[in-house]
């Protein structure tokens, strides 16, 4: 394998050589032997970000490829007094080898089938950033985080989670649904709800403590507590939203039920089982905040300043983002500025989910008037 050498954040790391694998001028990260994808480093700085407010003493990256998560929580957050670095590809483990040594970080290495590998160690922050779906991994590193631990998941499945594939939906993620106005809301409450109820099973309790989407994937971070009573609770905040697909009207429910709109009569799109509670805990989206400024010598520094100033904005709305453009468009009505809705409904606010959208507590029907008035 020819390797080149790159930079990401404080890691010079080794990773093949793409020229190596291109097909027809072109080439995808999976077609190398070892997986690298620079497309993923914003997820990977922020994560970064996410690991210096936890300050884990222990790391597992269970699916590590070239090592390059697990050697950035070393070396750029620190005080990571034990590092494993897995991956069932034995080329991935000959590369975690070189870049450790390159990087002189002191970390395990073992080539397992992460499942295994998970059923038998511990560690207070877990990683799964898988090909595709992270469900395969969920029980087990749940399993494996200690109590008050952290465990993050990538998800890149997207055309199941957000129900373009309701085959895939069901078959991955337990979900009945529909793809609604508010898809990539609606996926990442499907993949926490799952998380939810993997975690009870072993009674323990998933606290979503930050998420987002980005790009073609989204990224969630739970904190874990055992307990089956707080699993029980969790459990109780899952349920269906519906849509109706005439006039937008949007409601939720603890059950899966065939519902009709009330204004208009016809069946109604449906998503679940889906968390219907927050998506970020203030006080850890606080802690981010604070700390992004030590790292500001990352390339994306001012994109995830704004992702973090979009997202404490939209925490203060549960529910899910309304589609300005949709809702016009039911309406026979112009398109008007989102900031002139969200300055109509007084308690409003952008979202990261979708530049069309807004987030509020406000009914339809006021979003609706407010889409009037700005358009008479
Ligand atoms: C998307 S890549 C990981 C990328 C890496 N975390 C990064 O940020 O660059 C997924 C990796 O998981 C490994 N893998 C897939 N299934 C596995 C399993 N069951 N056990 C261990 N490793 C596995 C693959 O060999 C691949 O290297
Ligand atoms: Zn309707």
């Amino acid at each position: 394998m020819n390797l080149i050498e790159i930079k990401e954040g404080k890691v010079s790391l080794l990773v093949p050589n793409p020229k190596d694998y291109e097909k027809n001028g072109k080439f995808d990260p999976s077609w190398a032997p070892v997986f690298y994808n620079p497309r993923m480093k914003l997820n990977r700085d922020i994560s970064v970000l996410i690991v210096s407010v936890i300050k884990p003493k222990s790391i597992i990256d269970a699916l590590s490829a070239s090592g390059i998560r697990g050697l950035r929580y070393y070396i750029e957050v620190g005080g990571v007094e034990k590092l494993i670095l897995n991956d069932k590809n034995p080329l991935a483990t000959e590369l975690i080898r070189k870049n450790i040594e390159k990087n002189k970080v002191e970390a395990q290495i073992t080539t397992r089938d992460a499942n295994s590998l998970l059923y038998e160690v511990k560690a207070e922050f877990v990683d799964i950033d898988p090909f595709g779906s992270p469900s395969p991994f969920i029980l087990s590193s749940i399993n494996s985080v200690i109590n008050k631990g952290y465990v993050a998941f990538t998800a890149t499945d997207l055309s199941a989670l957000e129900c373009s594939s309701k085959s895939s939906a069901r078959r991955k993620y337990d979900l009945i649904c529909d793809k609604l106005s508010f898809s990539k809301e609606a996926g990442i409450r499907g993949l926490i709800a799952k998380v939810i109820r993997e975690s009870a099973i072993l009674e323990k309790a998933a606290y979503p403590v930050f998420s987002f989407y980005f790009d073609y994937y989204y990224r969630v971070v739970f904190r874990v507590e055992s307990g089956a009573k707080k699993a029980d609770n969790l459990l109780s905040k899952q349920g269906y939203y519906y849509e109706c697909p005439k006039c937008g009207l949007r409601e939720a429910s603890e059950y899966l039920e065939k519902k009709k709109c009330p204004k208009c009569g016809i069946d109604m799109k449906k998503y679940g089982p889906a968390w219907l509670g927050t998506l970020w805990e203030k006080d850890f989206v606080e802690k981010m905040r604070d700390k992004l400024n030590d790292f500001s010598y990352l390339d994306n520094y001012f994109t995830i300043n704004k992702l973090l100033d979009i997202i404490i904005k939209e925490s203060k709305y549960d529910n899910p983002y309304y589609r300005i453009d949709i809702l016009s468009s039911y309406l026979k009505r112009n398109i008007p500025k989102r900031e002139y809705i969200i300055k109509c409904l007084g308690s409003a606010s952008v979202t990261h989910f979708d530049y069309r959208g807004i987030k509020s507590d406000k009914g339809m029907d006021e979003v609706n008037e407010c889409i009037k008035k700005l358009t008479s």
